[in-house]
């Protein structure tokens, strides 16, 4: 795992919008999974500008969530379907069908998860999934003790997970959904390159027990420990718990550029 501490969140957008960029000069129709939340923006920002500028060409890219809600109805603005297509796959000008996701207003949810599980595969797999992590050392919506080896599956969110979320729903806890769609941590793990983000101090503890942390099901996130490509991005706020980040700082000063992220 390689941890990159950066000074703050827009640098940590640069960074990765970098990485993405040089991912779609060498695989023109890369597959990109990309979280929600409030910490990946700055990465889209950063992307759409590269584009808009003419940096990069993604207009062979394909984009895939993470996770959704259930139960949202269809085209509701804060199903993560919405506010993918909103913040990434419109602002990139891709097309709904460059585009994929699970069906969180499915009457079979179980069926639902099943069959995008399946179509991640079958896609290719995802070559580069940009994360956040919840305040609980969630990745997706794998809740602490979900299994490292789940699929894509149905969860039940906790009461801190709805509270943090309930600044997208009016600040109303009882308008977020209890049940959502994830890929699951095994899923996840098949991604070829994990780059996961965290900013401000109400990270620093999950980030702190993710990098440093044992692998435990309890910090879903610390599964990046077993991945053989995983990218630990984090401001100075959210590092502030981590032991090692002097060891940190100079590994990434000292790293050639030709290796990237
Ligand atoms: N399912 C999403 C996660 O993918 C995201 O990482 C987390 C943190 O969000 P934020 O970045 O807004 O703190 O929120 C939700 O739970």
């Amino acid at each position: 795992m390689e941890v990159v501490i950066v000074p703050d969140a827009k640098a940590g957008g640069e960074l990765i919008a970098g990485a993405v960029a040089e991912l779609l000069s060498r695989k023109p129709d890369a597959l990109l999974g990309v979280a929600t939340g409030s910490t990946p923006l700055p990465i889209y920002e950063a992307l759409t500008a590269k584009v808009t500028a003419g940096a990069v060409d993604a207009s062979r890219a394909r984009v895939c969530q993470l996770d959704e809600y259930v139960g949202l109805p269809a085209g509701h603005p804060e199903s993560y379907r919405s506010v993918v297509l909103r913040e990434v796959v419109e602002p990139l000008g891709l097309g709904v069908d460059s585009f994929m996701g699970p069906d969180g207003s499915s009457d079979d949810v179980l069926g639902a998860c099943e069959a995008y599980d399946r179509a991640l595969g079958e896609a290719g797999g995802v070559d580069l999934q940009i994360l956040g992590i919840g305040t609980d050392g969630h990745i997706g919506f794998n809740e602490p003790c979900s299994s490292l080896a789940s699929r894509t599956r149905i969860k039940t969110l906790t009461d801190q997970t709805r509270v943090d979320n309930a600044r997208f729903f009016d600040g109303d806890i009882s308008q977020v959904p209890r049940h959502v769609i994830t890929q699951g941590i095994g899923t996840i793990l098949e991604a070829r390159h994990l780059v996961l983000l965290a900013t401000g101090e109400g990270k620093a503890e999950a980030v702190a027990q993710t990098v440093e942390g044992p692998v435990a099901a309890v910090v879903p996130a610390s599964a990046l420990q077993l991945h053989r490509h995983a990218t630990v991005v984090v401001d100075e706020a959210a590092a502030s718990g981590l032991k090692l980040a002097d060891y940190f700082r100079a590994t990434y000063a000292a790293k050639p550029e030709w290796q990237g992220l």
